[in-house]
């Protein structure tokens, strides 16, 4: 047993005048203890900046920073609409549900095959629209097609949308059977973030014309990418957003949501549940009407005041979902950019981000 040393007596009071602090300077003992306090937070301001903007290698580190788990009770009801029961259970490293209790689809959380047969019985017809203008036509929309023809819902009934301002480049991809290609004409803008945000008007006129006779459920995709591996029925929903792979390890008040109080995409402090993906969303005909409508007048709110939000379609995007909680959301190994190199946790990449190269096709 330890005993509490006794006081020296005679002692003590002479000890306590300078605790009382009256008039005495501050110890040099606290004062080394603030420099070192001061230069441990001025270190940790410098790492996060580093993790943030740079260094892919130091990036790594991020994918420490817990998901959250999802509770058992909302684990057991977990469902799909084609491949029925999920197993979360699969992957207890990622977060396999969201709070308002819609699936997160990873990698051995369902039956890729239950869910073919069941798009097939179903007799489903998806479309895929992506834009190519510019010189995103030649440097990405073949490899983009080709390989959408291996991995994109295979065995389905699938119909393309290619919009694009010179149809006729477009060159001819060879398609497997029950699949065709569409090839729409649009303006081209002048500014390569107007051709982005455009693309959520052009989108809503073509989901109340075209698509509602063809389709059934739509996905709408960046051009700048390719598929790698399977990206099947498992996927569909009545409303399905992408998790961003940049953001989907940060904490919310980290997430670059766009903050103007004036923009229609504004997000207070505390809002938004998780940073979607602009490169990949989708849905039924109708819930895609409602989503490109809101997001087209949002954009339009904002250019009338004189305003970009930060990631221009994306930001009013994350806004509508925000406000319309999607049905299915996707993990990252659906669309991972492979800038971030490899993590354990991204088990096969179905689309990889192609290398940004800006230069060559932004004026
Ligand atoms: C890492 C990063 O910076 N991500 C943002 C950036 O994505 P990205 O850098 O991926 O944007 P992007 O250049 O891919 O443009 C989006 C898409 O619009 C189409 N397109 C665009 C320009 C053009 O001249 N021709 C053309 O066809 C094409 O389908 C392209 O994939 O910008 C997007 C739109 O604002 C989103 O905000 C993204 O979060
Ligand atoms: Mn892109």
């Amino acid at each position: 047993m330890l005993s509490s040393p006794k006081p020296a007596q005679g002692h003590a009071p002479a000890q306590e005048t300078g605790n009382t602090g009256y008039h005495a300077e501050e110890p040099a003992g606290r004062k080394a203890w603030k420099r070192i306090f001061w230069r441990q937070i001025l270190l940790a301001l410098g790492l996060l900046g580093l993790f943030l903007y740079g260094l892919p290698k130091f990036r790594h580190l991020e994918a420490l920073i817990p998901m959250g788990v999802c509770p058992s009770a909302t684990m057991s009801l977990l469902r799909d609409n084609f491949t029925g029961a999920l197993r979360p259970w699969a992957r207890p490293e990622v977060l396999t549900c969201t709070p308002w209790g819609a699936p997160i689809i990873w990698d051995g959380t369902f039956d890729p095959d239950v869910a073919k047969q069941e798009a097939r019985q179903q007799n489903l017809t998806i479309g895929l629209t992506v834009f190519a203008v510019g010189r995103y036509l030649e440097k990405y929309l073949e490899r983009f097609l080709e390989t959408a023809e291996q991995h994109f819902m295979a065995g389905q009934s699938v119909v393309y949308y290619v919009f694009t301002e010179r149809p006729e480049a477009v060159s001819r991809v060879a398609l497997g059977p029950e699949r065709r290609l569409r090839v729409e004409r649009v303006e081209r803008e002048r500014r390569w973030q107007d051709v982005s945000m455009a693309r959520m008007r052009t989108l809503h006129a073509a989901l109340s014309g075209r698509l509602v006779r063809e389709a059934h459920f739509v996905f709408c995709m960046d051009v700048d990418q390719h598929f790698s591996s399977t990206f099947g029925p498992e996927a569909l929903g009545e409303s399905v957003a992408q998790l961003h792979s940049w953001h989907y390890h940060w904490p919310r008040w980290l997430l670059p949501f766009e903050r103007n109080a004036h923009s229609a995409a504004k997000m207070a402090r505390g809002e938004g549940d998780f940073y979607y993906h602009a490169a990949v969303f989708g849905g039924s005909v109708a819930a895609l009407r409602g989503l490109t409508a809101h997001c087209a007048r949002g954009l339009a709110w904002d250019r009338a005041r004189g305003l970009e939000a930060r990631w221009h379609d994306e930001s009013h995007l994350n806004k509508f979902f925000w406000l319309h909680k999607p049905a299915k959301v996707l993990s990252p190994e659906f669309c991972w950019s492979p800038d971030l190199g490899r993590r354990t946790e991204i088990r096969r990449p179905r689309l990889l981000w192609a290398p940004k190269e800006y230069r060559l096709l932004r004026d």
